[in-house]
């Protein structure tokens, strides 16, 4: 007998929404062929039933009645975004025993575990492929591919809002404004673009991406944030000149005494992996211990990109539907500490204005080598008219804490006019 079809629920019909409808639409026999029952749009629920629409949506879907949208559904496609109501409807869903498909990595970055708990008490399935680097199967590569192994460290670009920001600054010279601008166009930034600047949507998908590697609950609050708004266009020249881009990055790392994870610009060497993804692509590189690294990279953002990584979520969840099985449960054995920011290890390149005057250099190095630190590299540039020239440094790796101490020290030192920018640097 023809399977039934099951009923899909799609909540919200913006930028990604509204791809998920128009490709299920399209594509309806691949769909119905590869879940085992055709998948049909029984509802959408907005906001604004008369709103305008990237695809044309038959106006009988249209509601704003969530909660009976979900109370029909088979299985319920959450693309609103934000935490509520977002989450109200999701635990709805979910304790109901329906399967949610979303792509809100700031909804599971702060109430992961409560929506994984609704999940495993009712058997549904939750899954959020979308929620990191947008159409690149990082979620599954590392809940599912990797589950064989020990993860050691993950570094991603996993924001394509600031990735095509710093890019379009330092490849075509545009101001920030105007490539946040053009990033707003494409869809590619949240609905409050200050999530993708201050690297706040970095820090969501960060948290994901460590507790799936490390199996330990990892929330928002746990990562320590620096987003890309101090960042000038002089750094982005200066990352030019000494053969380094500047990249938004998040950094999931296990050390002996428990888990580093943080997000913030960092100065990548032109001949690393990272440094080349380019415009909204992300990428994610992983280091296993038997796998070695794995290097995930595709397209991060936009409408269809991130509409292909819901379709394989709900092709999933739809199958288990008909065929029986389940996602898998959250994974959090491990319980290992988060550390706080400052015992992170890091290394960073410094620029300072000094007078050009005898024994300022030895001054510099002192103060540093005071603070437990050692310098890797220094430079200096011609002195200027004003009598001053610029000092580029470069520091060992050194605790988070450490390095802190010694840019205070630089700050207060009658030997430094200015320090100019302190940006953390990729070693390997
Ligand atoms: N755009 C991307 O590139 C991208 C990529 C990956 C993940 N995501 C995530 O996908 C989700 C949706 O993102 P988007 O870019 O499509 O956002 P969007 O702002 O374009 O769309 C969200 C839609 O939901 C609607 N909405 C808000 N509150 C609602 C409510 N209470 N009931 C019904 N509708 C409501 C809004 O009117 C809007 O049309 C977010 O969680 C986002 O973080 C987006
Ligand atoms: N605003 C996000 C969307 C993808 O999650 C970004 O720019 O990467
Ligand atoms: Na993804």
């Amino acid at each position: 007998m023809a399977q039934q079809p099951l009923q899909v629920a799609v909540l919200g019909a913006g930028t990604v929404g509204s791809q998920v409808i128009r490709l299920l639409s399209e594509q309806s026999a691949e769909f119905a062929a590869r879940a085992g029952a055709p998948l049909e749009v029984a509802s959408v629920v907005v906001r604004n039933l008369d709103a305008p629409r990237d695809t044309p949506i038959a106006r009988e879907l249209l509601t704003t009645d969530a909660t009976s949208a979900i109370n029909s559904a088979d299985l319920v496609v959450e693309l609103i975004g934000g935490i509520e109501p977002a989450r109200t409807f999701v635990l709805d869903a979910l304790r109901q025993g329906t399967s949610v498909v979303t792509g809100n990595k700031a909804l599971l970055a702060a109430h992961g575990p409560e929506l994984y708990e609704a999940a495993a008490a009712s058997g549904a399935d939750l899954y959020y492929e979308a929620a990191v680097a947008g159409a690149i199967p990082v979620v599954y590569g590392l809940r599912e591919s990797l589950a064989g192994d020990q993860i050691s460290q993950v570094l991603g670009i996993v924001n394509g809002t600031t990735n095509f920001i710093l890019d379009a600054m330092t490849s075509q010279g545009l101001s920030y404004g105007d490539a946040l601008a053009i990033a707003q166009e494409r869809g590619y930034a949240e609905a409050d673009p200050t999530a993708d600047v201050e690297g706040l949507d970095a820090a969501a998908k960060c948290a994901i991406l460590a507790s799936l590697a490390f199996h330990t609950r990892v929330g928002i609050d746990d990562v320590a944030v620096e987003g890309i708004t101090a960042i000038t266009a002089e750094d982005i020249d200066e990352a030019s000149r000494s053969g380094q881009v500047v990249k938004l990055l998040a950094i999931a790392e296990r050390g002996d005494n428990g888990i580093s994870v943080r997000v913030h610009p960092a100065l990548v060497p032109q001949d690393h992996p990272l440094a080349s993804v380019d415009g909204a692509f992300n990428a994610v590189v992983v280091e296993g211990e038997a796998a070695g690294r794995l290097m995930f990279y595709g397209q991060g953002a936009g409408g269809a990109p991130t509409a292909s990584a819901v379709l394989s979520d709900v092709v999933a969840a739809a199958s288990h539907k008909v065929h029986g099985g389940n996602a898998p449960r959250e994974s959090t054995y491990a319980k290992l500490p988060v550390l706080p920011a400052s015992d992170a290890v890091t290394s960073f390149q410094l620029r300072l204005r000094v007078e050009d005057r005898v024994g300022v250099l030895a001054e510099v190095a002192s103060l540093i080598a005071a603070s437990g630190v050692s310098i890797q590299a220094v430079a200096q540039s011609q002195p200027g008219p004003d009598g001053t020239c610029v000092l580029t440094l470069t520091t060992h790796p050194a605790t988070e804490g450490s390095q802190q101490a010694v840019i205070s020290a630089l700050r207060d030192s009658d030997a430094v006019r200015e320090v100019l920018s302190a940006i953390r640097r990729v070693v390997a």
